[in-house]
């Protein structure tokens, strides 16, 4: 692998990809700062080297240009905080005033680039844009796992400007060796435990993960439509009734295969999606008309964590029930506790990014479990087999 460790900074202008799509407050406080945290040890490299950096990322989806609540200047304090030293920031990401500041960069010093999905042409992967920003650095590190799954400008296109001087930083590097523990050579018991809104997100990794795992287990949202599929009662619950059948032949594939597939026994139900509902425990396919299910039941939770401390390695992509209210939080806090468990017993554990992650933050967990991935839909399409733009344009 072709990592920032093969070569020397030294008087050198380090172009580096990040992921900085950090989730800001209303009033632009960064409330999960793990995709900054993850950079650190890549930037500090360089700088350490002798070398400057210059960040760039995108922040949101902005549609119309530059927009205050996408502006990347929110992260420019925290950032500052972080490294311990003042970081530049260039109010556009081509144009006059990034490339004098990049120019004027001093060693050790540190420039961000405000949003580059203020340019349309970052996520067309347009070359003319790409070749601009190319201009502002010597070397080309890629970082941003999180979005190595888009063909994006700065993600993927821009490589070819750099054909002797394009390097994964080290958590590009950290997350693809984790995620290859779990493809390759995952030691068994291998479960991997499922959860989130919709089943039809996950449908790839599922089929996918049934050629390899022992257990599966699945909880959240998705689990109402393998319910309703049985032909239970699933009340208001979530469910996706276009994939009742697919539902039915993953159950036959895990079959099949041999694979252990667990699905709740019981279920957390609500008289409404919200904190101050009425709640009562109901089982699987006997949930009331009117009442939704919002999280596993005790009976639920006992049984997917005794799987789950039985295990030697464990993927797990999504929240059991709808952990940011606190009523429906305990089944994904029982089996983050499992996960734990696991891990202190010798388990490799890999949390999947997004709320699994943002989960196991909430709990204070995320020194009890092996890696905590920066990647969402990045993780997901390596794990389902695809090759990664991201990745794929320092490879070759
Ligand atoms: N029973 C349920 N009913 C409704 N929503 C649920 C239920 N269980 C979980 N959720 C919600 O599903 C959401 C997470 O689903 P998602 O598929 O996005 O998970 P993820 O894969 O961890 O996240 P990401 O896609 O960001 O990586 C959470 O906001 C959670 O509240
Ligand atoms: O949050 C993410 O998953 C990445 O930053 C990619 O963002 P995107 O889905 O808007 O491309």
């Amino acid at each position: 692998m072709k990592t920032i460790d093969q070569i020397s900074f030294n008087g050198k202008r380090a172009l580096i990809r990040v992921d900085f799509n950090v989730p800001l407050d209303e009033n632009y406080n960064i409330t999960d700062d793990n995709r900054m945290t993850a950079a650190l040890p890549t930037i500090k490299k360089i700088l350490k080297d002798g070398g400057a950096v210059i960040l760039m990322s995108h922040l949101g989806r902005p549609k119309d240009g530059p927009t205050e609540k996408y502006s990347l200047k929110h992260v420019v304090p925290h950032l500052s905080d972080l490294l311990g030293q003042q970081v530049e920031f260039a109010n556009d990401c081509i144009g006059e005033e990034a490339v004098t500041k990049a120019k004027e960069l001093e060693k050790g010093e540190v420039l961000l680039l405000e949003n580059l999905r203020f340019y349309k042409e970052e996520e067309k992967g347009d070359v003319g844009f790409a070749e601009k920003l190319s201009k502002l650095g010597d070397i080309y590190v890629n970082d941003a796992f999180g979005t190595a799954h888009r063909a994006h400008a700065s993600t993927a296109i821009i490589a070819q400007f750099f054909p002797e001087a394009k390097f994964f930083g080290y958590l590009m590097a950290a997350e693809l060796n984790n995620a290859e523990k779990i493809l390759n050579g995952a030691a068994k018991p291998f479960t991997a435990i499922m959860g989130g809104s919709k089943v039809s997100d996950k449908i790839l990794l599922i089929e996918k993960l049934l050629e390899k795992v022992d257990n599966l287990i699945i909880g959240g949202g998705m689990a109402y439509t393998f319910a309703k599929a049985n032909g239970g009662n699933i009340g208001t619950s979530l469910v996706e009734l276009d994939k009742i059948d697919l539902a039915l032949s993953l159950v036959q594939k895990a079959k099949d295969k041999g694979v252990n597939l667990l699905l709740p026994l019981d279920n957390v139900i609500a008289d409404a999606f919200s904190n101050d509902a009425n709640t009562d425990v109901a089982k699987t396919g006997e949930i009331k008309d009117d009442w939704m299910g919002l999280d596993i039941g005790p009976e639920t939770a006992a049984l997917f964590s005794k799987v789950v401390e039985e295990s030697k390695t464990i993927l797990w992509n999504g929240p059991m029930g709808v952990f940011e209210m606190e009523k429906f939080l305990v089944g994904t806090k029982a089996i983050a506790e499992a996960v734990a468990k696991a891990t202190d017993n010798g388990a490799f554990s890999l949390i999947g990014g997004g709320d699994s992650a943002a989960a196991v933050a909430k709990f204070d967990m995320v020194d009890d479990v092996s890696y905590v991935s920066t990647g969402g839909g990045a993780l997901l399409e390596y794990m389902e087999g695809k090759e990664l733009p991201g990745v794929k344009a320092i490879n070759e």
